[in-house]
């Protein structure tokens, strides 16, 4: 058994399973890692500590072969960032605006369901977390928590609330009434989840979670069950939508809404011409389809093709400053932190996803001002050299 912690550790931004599993001290350490995290690398470490194999893999995994997993981060690392020398950035400004959100940083956090497997306060912590950061959610459908408690949670933060078009359509509707209610100011539909992807890990794992950790929404609506929605969700024989019908649903949304899982200039298109009022640029972090592209592979072709007419985010593979530069210099306005927030929140819940939020937004500022710019509206693609897929 460990020595008793010292009180200073109790400070420690983690959340252990039990005291057997906290870390020892080294009291040797240069780093006192019991003060602050320090680096974003630290935060993913410790939050996948802390969390059983199990839901470990099922937040770290993709699908198929993870090919697609793989491509994300591959897409980011053969890109290189070309500065101008010499080019005075006194303060570099990491604020924008997204759908008429003002935002501190380029930043979204992501939907992601099940989010009490990894911290006890999930999306409330999130939430939380990005109102003292002047960020915004998007709050999934199938998160642990209710889309009406995650806004009590931080009322002043703007929140976006993730819905999946599937039937029955009153439940979808429904939802996007709930969100109105609840002063959500955007829809975000899911369109690259027609059913779910093939989850090698999860599947070999036998992972069978607590369904209640994804059903915080349905217990009010009625009109959908947490295995009825799984179902529609899962079930191969589920995918019931096209773009004719979302365009006829949302019409009745009375609020924007987003299209997420873009991977083309025609995708693109069909969302726009669907009504959509923004895009994502997603492959659901890998999760979906395997063989899928690398998400900052076809930003530029999707940035061309949308020609500013509506804004655009991108997520999937999105893990340091350096990589939001390079995302915003080939199109993108916003960026979406799927795992980066997650493990922020397995490491130390509010607290964990505030100082990834800090480091990222740090890191930024650091990449800004080497490369030579001061403000994100300067970026471009002259800012970006090496080579796509
Ligand atoms: C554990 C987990 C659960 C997710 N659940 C959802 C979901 O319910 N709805 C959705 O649209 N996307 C979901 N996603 C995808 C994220 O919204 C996002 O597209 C993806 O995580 C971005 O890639 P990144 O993790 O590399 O940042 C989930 C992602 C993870 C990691
Ligand atoms: O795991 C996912 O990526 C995902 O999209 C999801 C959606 C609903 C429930 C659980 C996970």
């Amino acid at each position: 058994m460990p020595a008793p912690a010292p009180a200073a550790r109790m400070a420690l931004p983690i959340t252990p399973r039990s005291s057997a599993d906290a870390p020892a001290p080294r009291a040797e350490s240069l780093y006192r890692s019991d003060v602050q995290f320090s680096t974003l690398g630290e935060i993913r470490r410790a939050g996948l500590a802390a969390l059983d194999p199990d839901v470990a893999d099922f937040l770290e995994s993709g699908s198929g072969a993870e090919l697609t997993l793989r491509a994300n981060r591959a897409a980011f690392a053969r890109r290189t960032i070309v500065p101008r020398p010499m080019h005075a950035t006194a303060s570099p400004d990491t604020s924008t605006s997204f759908l008429g959100i003002p935002l501190a940083a380029p930043i979204l956090t992501a939907p992601f369901g099940g989010d009490a497997l990894f911290h006890r306060d999930g999306h409330l912590a999130v939430a939380r977390a990005n109102a003292a950061h002047g960020i915004a959610s998007i709050v999934p459908e199938a998160g642990s928590f209710s889309l009406e408690a995650i806004a009590e949670a931080a009322p002043a933060a703007a929140r976006i609330l993730q819905l999946h078009p599937i039937d029955p359509v009153e439940h979808v509707v429904g939802m996007s009434r709930r969100a109105r209610r609840a002063g959500y100011g955007a829809l975000c539909v899911t369109v690259d989840c027609p059913v779910g992807g093939w989850r090698t890990r999860n599947r070999e794992n036998r992972f069978d979670p607590d369904l209640r950790h994804f059903a915080g929404n349905l217990d009010e609506t009625g009109t959908i069950g947490v295995a009825e929605l799984f179902g529609r969700l899962l079930d191969v024989d589920g995918a019931r939508w096209d773009w004719a019908r979302l365009r006829e649903v949302a019409a009745e949304f009375e609020l924007p809404w987003i299209a997420k899982g873009v991977l083309g200039a025609d995708a693109a298109e069909q969302a726009i011409a669907a009504g959509a009022s923004a895009i994502v640029v997603s492959n659901h972090g890998g999760r979906q389809l395997d063989h899928a592209p690398a998400s900052l592979d076809v930003l530029p072709e999707v940035a061309e093709a949308v020609a500013g007419r509506v804004p655009i985010a991108l997520d999937s593979g999105v893990r340091t400053g350096a990589d939001v530069l390079l995302a915003l210099a080939l199109g993108a306005d916003v960026v979406v932190l799927g795992r980066l927030t997650a493990y922020g929140l397995a490491a130390g819940g509010q607290h964990g996803v505030a100082r990834t939020l800090e480091l990222l937004t740090d890191e930024l500022r650091t990449t800004m001002a080497l490369a030579g710019v001061e403000r994100l509206a300067d970026l471009d693609a002259r800012f970006v050299g090496g080579r796509p897929a």
